[in-house]
């Protein structure tokens, strides 16, 4: 059976990137490319099944819901998530009218950067000390990124699990933000630099040792087998799906 979907944001660095993906991929077919000024609705979705976000934070959440409203399930790469943010969409999904809906939201859909979340929480609660660097294209509008807030609470929540209490600090004036941003505890880094597409190293230090997880993404190639996955399996997951991980046997 084929899979008809429409993207939003199909005007940018990654929705141009999925439009070609999905006309690539065996049994999707792309029947909509929509942007800014686009109504999201049964019209302008022009049939699809799935519709793919990759807009800018302020306006993912009004996107999902309206797309909801469609009838349409939906796979979200953009960024700017929160709990709260989750919790609109859960209670949208609960809906009557929503019965057997899917969304799936990933900060990342290169395999490279799953798997370093994953290796990430899995090292936290063998190191004393834990910090994200995330290095990214000038152009991007957030910061710090998604995927190192996801890196950054999923060694939270390894820590926590395992009992382990404040990382060694003995920092006492930080007037300008030196140390970054402080994502659940753990300290995150957000560089911007000409030439880089989207990285993330994570290191974790004991006395005397150091881990370094390292992910590059020097195309955005790299997330299209994960966005590409992500449509053809949303729909058999009703509800909201949190990260890519959740499709995959991690
Ligand atoms: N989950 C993942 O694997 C990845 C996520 N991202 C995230 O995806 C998002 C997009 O990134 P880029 O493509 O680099 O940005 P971009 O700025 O190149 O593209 C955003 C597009 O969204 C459009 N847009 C803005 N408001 C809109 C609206 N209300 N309705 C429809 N379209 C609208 C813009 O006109 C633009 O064409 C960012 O949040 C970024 O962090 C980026 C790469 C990978
Ligand atoms: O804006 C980007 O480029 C990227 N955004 C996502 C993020 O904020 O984590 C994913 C990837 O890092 C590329």
């Amino acid at each position: 059976m084929t899979i008809r979907v429409a993207v939003v944001g199909a005007a940018g660095r990654m929705g141009s990137t999925v439009c070609q993906a999905v006309q690539d991929a065996k049994g999707l077919e792309l029947v909509a490319r929509l942007d800014v000024g686009d109504t999201l609705d049964a019209e302008h979705l022009a049939g699809a099944d799935v519709a793919v976000d990759f807009t800018v934070p302020s306006v993912t959440e009004a996107n999902v819901h309206s797309l909801l409203d469609a009838g349409v399930d939906v796979v979200v790469g953009t960024t700017g998530w929160n709990e709260e943010s989750y919790g609109r969409v859960r209670e949208h999904l609960a809906r009557p009218e929503a019965a057997g809906r899917s969304v799936l939201i990933a900060p990342n859909f290169a395999l490279s950067a799953v798997l370093a979340m994953s290796f990430a929480a899995k090292a936290a609660p063998y190191f004393e000390s834990a910090e994200v660097i995330e290095l990214h294209h000038p152009n991007k509008v957030d910061a710090p990124s998604g995927t190192a807030v996801a890196t950054a609470q999923g060694i939270a929540a390894a820590r926590a699990e395992a009992g382990l209490g404040a990382m060694p600090d003995a920092t006492q004036t930080d007037p300008d933000g030196a140390r970054g941003a402080v994502v659940d505890g753990v300290h995150v880094h957000a560089v911007r630099l000409r030439g880089l597409t989207a990285h993330e190293e994570v290191v974790l230090g004991n006395p005397g040792e150091q881990l370094t997880i390292r992910t590059d993404s020097f195309d955005r190639a790299s997330f299209m087998p994960g966005v590409v996955l992500a449509v053809r399996q949303v729909s058999s997951h009703p509800g909201l799906t949190i990260g890519l991980d959740a499709l995959l046997d991690l």
